[in-house]
C-alpha cells in the first residue's frame, strides 16, 4: 500500500510529508518511504538537463535583476549575453568567505591548468554582498555566515545558473565545522542534513506557514567524492556522515561560551551525544538549507566541510592560523579531484 501512494503522489515534497506522517505513526513504515526518497534523489540527478526552477512566475518576468550579485539579466526571452559568459558552468563552488572563495579559485586555475597569473575577478563586487569568481567552467561563491545570508545568493545563482542554460550543474558547499566525536581537520562529507531540533529536514516559515522539506544530498554525488578521498595518500580522514545545522553558531549549536547561555555543560554533552546517536559528526549552518534548495530546484549538491574542533572536547575554535589555513585547503584538494574527474582532465 505505501509504495502505492509514493507512486502515485509523484511529488517528492508530497512523498516527504507522507514519510514524516508515517514516522510518527510508524517505524517500520518510515524505512520503507525513505529509501524511496534516495531513490528519487539519484535519479533525478542522473539526468543531464538545464536547470529548471519550479517558479511560473519567472516566466513572466521581462527581465531579472539578480540583486545582490548586481548582474542584470537584462531580457529574459534572450540570454544570450549571461549565456556567453556562464554558460558554460559545470560546478558552482560555495563557502563562508570571500578570501576561502578566492584562494579556490587560484587552487583550481592551477588544477585545471590555467596559465593565467591574474588576480581571480570578483564578478559581483558592485553588489557589496558576497564574492563571485569564475575560473573556466567553476564558479566560486562567497555566502556568509548561515542559512539565511546562504540562501540569498544560492536563489540568485540558481536563477544565473538557469539563465544560462548551464547543462547538469552540481554545487558543492566547501566550508568549515565542528566535529562531534571526531578528530579536528577529518574531512565530512554529509549525507543527510539534520536541523537545530535533530530533524532530519529544513524547516522555514513561508507566508506564515511553518514548511518542512528534505535535507538529503545525493547519495551517489558523495560516493564519487568519498572514492577521490584515501587517508594513506591525504594524511587525514574524509568520512560520510550526518551532519547538524544550525542557525547560530553559539546556542543553536550548545556551546556555552556566547553571551548568553541558560544551560550547564552537562545538558550540553547530552545534547551532542544524542547528536553524535543519530550519525551527526559535525556542526555547520547551511547544510539543511542548501540541501533543501537544491533538491526543490532539481540540481545535484555536495557540502564537504572540514572540522575545526571537537565538539566533545570543548567549545572554542583555537587552532592557530597556519593550522586553519592547512584544515581549510583540505577540502579543496578533494573538491579539485572530484572537478577534475567531471571534467575528464
Ligand atoms: O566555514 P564556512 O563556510 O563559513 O561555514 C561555517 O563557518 C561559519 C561559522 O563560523 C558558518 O557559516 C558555518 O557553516
Ligand atoms: O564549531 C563550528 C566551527 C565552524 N563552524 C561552525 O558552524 N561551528
Amino acid at each position: 500500500m505505501i509504495g502505492c501512494v509514493a507512486v502515485a503522489s509523484g511529488n517528492i515534497n508530497n512523498f516527504y510529508k507522507l514519510s514524516i506522517g508515517l514516522k510518527r505513526a510508524n517505524w517500520q513504515l518510515c524505512v520503507v518511504c525513505e529509501c524511496n526518497i534516495h531513490s528519487l534523489i539519484n535519479k533525478s540527478c542522473n539526468m543531464s538537463k538545464g536547470v529548471e526552477l519550479k517558479n511560473p512566475n519567472l516566466a513572466r518576468m521581462p527581465s531579472d535583476y539578480l540583486y545582490h550579485l548586481a548582474i542584470n539579466v537584462a531580457n529574459t526571452a534572450d540570454t544570450s549575453d549571461i549565456q556567453r559568459q556562464f554558460g558554460d558552468v559545470k560546478v558552482l563552488c560555495m563557502g563562508g568567505t570571500p578570501s576561502r572563495m578566492r584562494e579556490l579559485a587560484r587552487y583550481l586555475r592551477n588544477e585545471l591548468g590555467n596559465s593565467d597569473n591574474s588576480e581571480p575577478v570578483d564578478l559581483a563586487e558592485a553588489g557589496h554582498r558576497y564574492a563571485l569568481f569564475k575560473e573556466g567552467p567553476v564558479l566560486c561563491a562567497s555566502h556568509g555566515v548561515g542559512s539565511s545570508t546562504a540562501s540569498v545568493v544560492l536563489h540568485e545563482l540558481l536563477k544565473l545558473l538557469k539563465y544560462a542554460k548551464c547543462q547538469d550543474p552540481i554545487i558543492i558547499r566547501i566550508g568549515t565545522c565542528g566535529g562531534v566525536g571526531v578528530a579536528p581537520g577529518t574531512v565530512v562529507v554529509t549525507k543527510d542534513a539534520y536541523n537545530g531540533y535533530l530533524r532530519n529536514e529544513h524547516e522555514i516559515p513561508i507566508l506564515g506557514k511553518r514548511v518542512v522539506r528534505p535535507a538529503q544530498f545525493p547519495e551517489q554525488v558523495i560516493q564519487d567524492i568519498l572514492r577521490l578521498s584515501k587517508r594513506s595518500d591525504d594524511g587525514f580522514d574524509t568520512i560520510m556522515a550526518n551532519t547538524m545545522s544550525s542557525d547560530c553558531f553559539y546556542e543553536g549549536q550548545g556551546r556555552i561560551d556566547g553571551a548568553v547561555c541558560d544551560y550547564d555543560d552537562a545538558a550540553k554533552m547530552e545534547f551532542l551525544k544524542e547528536a553524535h546517536k543519530l550519525g551527526i559528526r559535525n556542526i555547520e549552518m547551511e547544510a539543511t538549507m542548501l540541501s533543501s534548495l537544491t533538491l526543490q530546484a532539481g540540481v545535484k549538491a555536495a557540502d564537504i566541510c572540514v572540522t575545526l574542533v571537537n565538539r566533545l572536547n570543548g567549545d572554542q575554535v583555537e587552532i592557530t592560523p597556519e593550522t586553519k589555513k592547512d584544515y581549510e585547503h583540505r577540502p579543496f584538494l578533494i573538491v579539485g579531484r572530484y572537478i577534475k574527474a567531471l571534467l575528464g582532465k
